[in-house]
């Protein structure tokens, strides 16, 4: 077997491992926004806030510190975490609207 045809072979099974790992932040995406589905729907029957600056700044500073220990970068993390709470929010204000137009 040529050296690139070995080349080949291994960026194929990279590539099936890069495949589970996907399909599992999807399935755990999906279960995160199930749980926040609950957290909006809380929120909205008790008239609480969509947003929690307190919380999210205890969340970013936990998640910086496992980033660090599983040398992911920080500031990607938090990003990360960023783009995820702002949909969350999103939907909170969106089952609030529903709750108040119903
Ligand atoms: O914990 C909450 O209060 C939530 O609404 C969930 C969540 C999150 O997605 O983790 C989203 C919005 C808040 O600002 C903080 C955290």
């Amino acid at each position: 077997m040529s050296e690139d045809t070995k080349a080949i072979a291994e960026l194929h099974r990279l590539r099936d491992s890069i495949d589970n790992v996907d399909a599992a932040l999807v399935h755990i995406l999906a279960e995160r926004f199930k749980l926040t589905e609950r957290v909006g729907e809380l929120k909205a029957a008790h008239a609480l806030p969509a947003a929690d600056p307190q919380r999210e700044a205890e969340q970013v500073e936990r998640l910086r510190a496992l980033a660090l220990e599983s040398h992911l970068d920080p500031e990607f993390a938090s990003k990360f975490l960023a783009f995820i709470v702002d949909e969350v929010i999103r939907r909170h204000e969106r089952i609030a609207e529903e709750r108040r137009g119903a």
